[in-house]
């Protein structure tokens, strides 16, 4: 069942024509790489489907509700999530961070608490809890961002080369998580070169040339 689709996705920055894209489809249950040379449009392709940049021309489906980026549902950015590559973390506590969404959201205190006490055992947070945010190696961030949208249960979650630049235990981890986060209900696309990401069993590719997708046979190696 398709989750997320759009159809005449197009981006130009000055006179360069970055994204023309007919159709993408994302299906429940399904997860997927994005692959692509540097700077093909990974991240602006998946910045577009979160809502935070705006395409030039397209229109998208989510389930059967019809949306475009003029602007982009509130209800929307519920349902998808992106996770930036260095995601910024505030200056509090790494329990605080992740219970951020969930107190924009007005999920009350207990509840909250819950939710952050599960998400902190998802991504074996526990023995940092006392540590400063902005003290956390990159991979430790990269975890406490992933269990900041964990928490949410989105939908559609989006993932910007979250193991570049990790050491080979923290890339593990990493991938370790990204692999056991969507269930039936959900998917998510990986922006990545990870080799061993790209590698994952059930892992559908999309590849980006010349601002078109091609999906996994007709991608490259
Ligand atoms: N706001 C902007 N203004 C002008 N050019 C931009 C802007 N954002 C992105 N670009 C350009 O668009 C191209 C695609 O960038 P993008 O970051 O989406 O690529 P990418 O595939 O994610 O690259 P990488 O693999 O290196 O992370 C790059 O050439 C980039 O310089």
């Amino acid at each position: 069942m398709s989750l997320l689709a759009v159809a005449g996705l197009a981006k130009s920055f000055a006179d360069r024509r970055l994204l023309a894209i007919e159709t993408l489809s994302l299906s429940a249950g399904e997860r997927y790489v994005l692959t692509g040379e540097n700077g093909s449009g990974k991240s602006t392709l998946l910045r577009i489907l979160a809502g935070i940049d705006a395409p030039d021309g397209g229109s998208g489906h989510f389930r059967e509700h019809r949306f475009d980026w003029h602007p982009y549902p509130d209800w929307l950015r519920r349902e998808v999530i992106y996770v930036h590559q260095q995601p910024y973390l505030f200056h509090t506590s790494v329990a605080e961070n992740i219970a951020y969404g969930l107190r924009a959201r007005g999920i009350e205190a207990s509840e909250r608490e819950r939710l952050v006490r599960a998400a902190i055992a998802w991504a074996r947070l526990g023995h940092l809890l006392r540590t400063p945010p902005q003290k956390l190696s990159g991979g430790e961030r990269q975890r406490v961002a992933l269990a900041r949208a964990w928490v949410l249960a989105p939908k559609v979650l989006l993932l910007d080369e979250p193991t570049a630049n990790l050491d080979a235990e923290s890339r593990q981890q990493t991938i370790d998580l990204v692999h056991g986060f969507c269930g039936p209900e959900s998917t998510a696309v990986v922006a990545c070169h990870d080799r061993d990401m790209i590698a994952l069993a059930n892992r559908r590719r999309l590849h980006l040339v010349d601002g078109e997708i091609r999906h996994d046979s007709e991608a490259a190696p």
